[in-house]
């Protein structure tokens, strides 16, 4: 379907699903085990044995992926690890009259990672959530993905790459759930870190008052500006390549150009998936649409890419002139556990800062009198006698 202007909404929200999550949160707290083995059968057709995968399970799946799956995994990997390397913050300190100050940033001690798979298989979302944990120096992984019944090879010999503690056969909020609270099986963390569908994300949503989570990343969005420089065809590979992901995906073209929004229309009329064709006076109008949208992925194929950039507000994360948005899926270097839900006015995608709790400390021996005496004040004009007193004792 082609629709003629900007989406009012999302293809579809988790708020549709929160009473029946709920309902699964409160089974999964109460009954643990047992009602996740219940929720498998039902929901994913598979009578589960144990929940936790073996070791031995793990190195026998591990082993069956052919050594050029092991080469691009590994590829991928030194990629992901470089870009959040780069960004990783250095442990500093500083200092101002008389007293020193600084921040320890804190690596987690337990993260969840929910690996999607449901519909597809989602290795590649191990990676981008694994690698930015091990960099910020996390030791604990607990990994949660529907496998119906068996390991995938590949998730298998990420899991092993990266010293997963252990592997849970379960999806779903009941999977979100075990992790949120703990069950015999299955470990409680301290933060919850994954995309997924409506019911992982509602699930995430809940357990979010008693656990951290890294955000509520849904179905996939892709928002294309393009000017007339732009390949229709390749404007076209990447909207379907995103429309991979099923038809909750949200697929938009905004474009200055009649000619390529013509073009785009002729060649994705013929698709079921739904697609969105926004006409825009010039490039400022076109990314204060896609600002508006403010969408996981923006592609922006035109001719000053860079000039374009710099208008961009809001957006999870940003390919620029003819980079394809799959790549940022893979191996560009940058995460793909992406912002949904219009989640990108106020946050950015996965990063190690994810993984990282920035404890401050200060050091005061021997402050200047005039922040012990602005202290005082303030805390005396609070009505706080004692925190005043407090204070003064130190410094007479
Ligand atoms: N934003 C991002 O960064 C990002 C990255 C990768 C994937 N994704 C998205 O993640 C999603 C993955 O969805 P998926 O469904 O393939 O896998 P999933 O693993 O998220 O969900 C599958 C699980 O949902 C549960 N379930 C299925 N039907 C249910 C029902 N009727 N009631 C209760 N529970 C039910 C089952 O237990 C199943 O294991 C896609 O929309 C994809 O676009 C987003
Ligand atoms: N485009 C998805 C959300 O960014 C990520 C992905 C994983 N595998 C394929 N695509
Ligand atoms: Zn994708």
């Amino acid at each position: 379907m082609i629709i003629k202007g900007l989406p009012k909404s999302r293809p579809i929200s988790f708020d549709q699903v929160l009473d029946k999550v709920s309902e699964i949160v409160e089974k999964v707290k109460k009954e643990g085990d047992k009602a996740l083995i219940e929720f498998t059968e039902k929901f994913d057709g598979v009578k589960l044995d144990n929940i936790k995968v073996t070791r031995e399970e793990i190195h026998a799946s591990a082993s069956l992926l052919s050594e050029d799956i092991k080469k691009a995994i590994d590829v991928v990997s030194e990629q992901i690890k470089e870009f959040h390397t780069s960004i990783k913050p250095p442990q500093i300190g500083g200092g101002k009259s008389g007293v020193d100050f600084g921040i320890i940033w804190t690596p987690l001690e337990r993260v969840g990672i929910y690996v999607p798979g449901g519909k597809k298989l989602y290795p590649s979302t191990l990676l981008m959530a694994g690698i930015p944990a091990i960099v910020a120096g996390v030791e604990e992984l607990y990994v949660a993905t529907p496998t119906k019944g068996k390991i995938d090879p590949a998730i298998a010999y990420i899991a092993e790459k990266l010293n997963v503690k252990e592997i849970y056969k379960i999806g779903g909020a009941q999977a979100i759930a075990a992790l949120a609270y703990g069950t015999e099986s299955v470990k409680k963390v301290d933060k919850i870190v994954g995309p997924g569908n409506v019911y992982v994300q509602a699930a995430k949503y809940i357990v979010s008052k008693d656990v951290g989570i890294d955000g509520i990343e849904g179905p996939t969005e892709l928002v294309i500006v393009a000017d007339d420089s732009a390949d229709s065809e390749q404007i076209y590979l990447d909207l379907l390549a995103q429309g991979e992901h099923g038809n909750s995906t949200l697929l938009v073209l905004i474009s200055t150009s009649d000619r390529v929004l013509r073009e785009v229309e002729e060649k994705v009329s013929s698709s079921d998936l739904t697609f969105y064709l926004v006409k825009a006076r010039d490039l400022e109008e076109a990314i204060t649409y896609a600002n508006s949208i403010a969408p996981e992925h923006l592609s922006l194929q035109v001719s000053s890419p860079r000039e374009a950039l710099k208008m961009v507000r809001n957006a999870g994360a940003v390919t620029l002139g003819r980079t394809p948005p799959a790549i940022i899926d893979y191996s560009a270097g940058p995460d793909h556990i992406l912002p949904t839900n219009s989640w990108a006015k106020f946050k950015g995608g996965l990063t190690v800062y994810d993984f990282l709790k920035p404890i401050s400390f200060a050091q005061a021996n021997n402050p200047d009198r005039e922040l012990i005496n602005a202290a005082i004040t303030l805390a005396r004009y609070e009505g706080f006698e004692i925190h005043s007193k407090s204070i003064g004792e130190r410094y007479v």
